[in-house]
């Protein structure tokens, strides 16, 4: 069904691009100075996470715009689709039900045809807690009795970045000597790199792909099988030291891994948002099953408030709406989040493919062309290192970039006073971003320094800092296991919510499907040369040509 006949035709869409002229040539600091209630109205908590969403091209006219063009474009409905297993994923015939994942066991049934899955997600968690304890405990050992002391974890994309975030961010929480690796690139360094100092003895595989399928996993894979057997001088030696979640049951027993070493994936859960499922096994091996637990609270607090709060104090909501104004409204082509917690370094990698891949479309779901642009960059590193590198750009280029901040009011490392630093980096940022400093300002500053009138005319346009640059403030009391739950179910609702305005399929991802056929058509060529014909074009001939004689082929 198509979201919608023409969005732009919508009176709520309408309604804001009213809305913006006049705000055009009204700054925030000129909001600020006309509102003392503005912080705390354009505050929100929730899940343990508070949104101030203060620094804002906004006010309630535009506040109330927004969540009416959510309305009128179905949110409600639509939110309830996902959250009950309607197949929300047209493209593909799918629920996308990756809140049933951190369901408690008291919810209500979630059914897909007609069964509930609930009872399966819940023996999946009680069985990686086995498991977990299992390794812990050095009850199971790899096939020479010695108790694991490594984990590999080979994986791509979605089978990689949620946990690899995760495991990072939450470092102040690991518990046992298990230590944990990822593999992901078909770059050879990548896994050469990692079982260099492993020993097969004491080594752990897990094979995390949810159709046994991808190219980068199955060979990694293959590779770290090879160097198991040939360390350990023993076939079977496979048996006790690969493990894989999986949907493909058979693919990843034909490669060597038994079942009962096989954890459940299923169809309804798209790999960008499975970190919640046994592909959360890394994250749970190192903080335990019962932080583990916490992780997945944390998120469905998160639904929760997504499910029941009033679109005006919803955070995902707010973050979409605010991102769909800037996107569509002011032209911006980027989002920057900028995560100022060193633990946090990953959140823009998952982040990018949490919502690149899934609104990167360009038709709606009725497959008519998009009238507006959908996804924009998402892009951004860790604070204060970006301010230093990227931060000119945000401040004094010409492109409008909102950005998202994101730091904790307490650190887990009180060295020195360097949290009090970060923060006052991050809050300076913010405001530097919304007020900027004037042309007058920067002259009178100048002057002040020293300069004569004419040098301080003449420099004071380089020193000029245009402002009314917008940004979110997202803090916490701490980061943890509840606390990040709640942040990455946060961006998975806010790129829904997006997706549902745009009138697109969010959790479909056919663009990347194209390299990867070409891919395969190259590599035989790579490797054995060119039968007739070209692999597609002169400029593919040139370089397939150039690799075999570089490589001796
Ligand atoms: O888990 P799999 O099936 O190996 O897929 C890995 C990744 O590849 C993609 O399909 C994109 O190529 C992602 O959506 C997915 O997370």
């Amino acid at each position: 069904m198509p979201n919608s006949p023409s969005l732009t035709q919508r009176p709520e869409w309408q309604r804001l691009e009213q809305l913006r002229q006049p705000l055009s040539g009204i700054t925030m600091r000129t909001l600020f100075d006309g509102d003392p209630e503005r912080a705390s109205r354009y505050l929100v908590r929730a899940a343990g996470l508070t949104l101030d969403f203060s620094r804002n091209r906004l006010n309630d006219d535009i506040l109330s715009a927004l969540t009416d063009l959510a309305d009128a474009c179905g949110l409600e409905a639509k939110r309830e689709a996902l959250f009950s297993g309607a197949r929300v994923n047209l493209t593909e015939q799918r629920p996308a039900l990756h809140t049933a994942l951190r369901a408690p066991t008291d919810s209500d049934p979630v059914r897909v045809e007609g069964e509930d899955v609930l009872p399966e997600v819940h023996a999946t968690l009680d069985r990686m807690e086995q498991l977990v304890e299992d390794v812990q405990q050095g009850r199971k050992t790899g096939h020479t009795g010695k108790a694991f002391t490594d984990l590999v974890s080979i994986g791509i994309g979605g089978s990689f970045l949620g946990p690899k975030l995760a495991t990072e961010a939450l470092v102040p929480f690991h518990q046992g000597s298990l230590r944990c690796h990822f593999v992901a690139n078909i770059d050879g360094t990548d896994i050469q790199r990692t079982l260099a100092d492993l020993n097969p003895e004491t080594t752990l595989f897990l094979v995390q792909s949810k159709s046994f399928r991808t190219q980068e996993t199955r060979e990694n894979s293959l590779v770290a099988r090879h160097w198991l057997v040939d360390g350990l001088g023993d076939e079977s030696a496979t048996e006790g030291h690969f493990l894989a979640v999986t949907t493909n049951t058979e693919g990843a027993a034909d490669f060597g891994i038994r079942v009962d070493n096989q954890f459940p994936m299923w169809d309804w859960v798209g790999g960008r948002y499975s970190l919640w499922s046994a592909i959360g096994l890394p994250i749970a091996f190192v903080i335990g099953m019962s932080r583990f637990r916490e992780l997945l609270a944390g998120a469905h607090a998160m639904d929760e408030h997504f499910r029941e709060a009033p679109s005006d104090r919803n955070l995902p909501v707010l973050m979409a709406m605010l991102s769909v104004w800037y996107n569509n409204f002011w032209g911006a082509q980027s989002h920057v989040v900028v995560p100022y917690d060193e633990y946090l370094r990953f959140l823009p990698e998952h982040l990018q493919q949490l919502d690149m891949e899934s609104n990167g479309k360009r038709v709606q779901q009725d497959g008519s062309p998009v009238a507006v642009d959908t996804g924009p960059v998402l892009w951004g590193g860790v604070g204060a290192n970006g301010q230093h590198a990227y931060h000119q750009l945000i401040h004094q280029g010409t492109r409008l970039i909102p950005a998202d901040f994101i730091v904790p009011l307490r650190s887990h490392n009180p060295v020195a006073s360097h949290h009090a630093a970060l923060y006052a980096n991050c809050l300076a940022q913010a405001r530097a971003m919304m007020a900027g400093k004037t042309e007058a300002e920067a002259e009178q500053e100048l002057l002040a320094s020293g300069l004569s009138a004419e040098e301080a005319r003449w420099l004071a346009p380089h020193k000029t800092i245009p402002g009314n640059r917008p940004c979110n403030l997202l803090t916490m009391d701490q980061l943890t296991p509840a606390t990040l739950g709640a942040l990455i179910a946060l961006y998975e609702h806010r790129t829904f919510v997006q997706s549902v305005i745009w009138g697109i399929d969010c959790f479909d991802q056919w663009g990347v499907e194209l390299g990867k056929q070409i891919g395969q058509h190259i590599l035989p060529r790579l490797l054995e040369g060119a039968p007739e014909g070209t692999a597609g074009d002169s400029a593919t001939d040139h370089m397939i040509d150039l690799f075999r004689r570089a490589n001796g082929l």
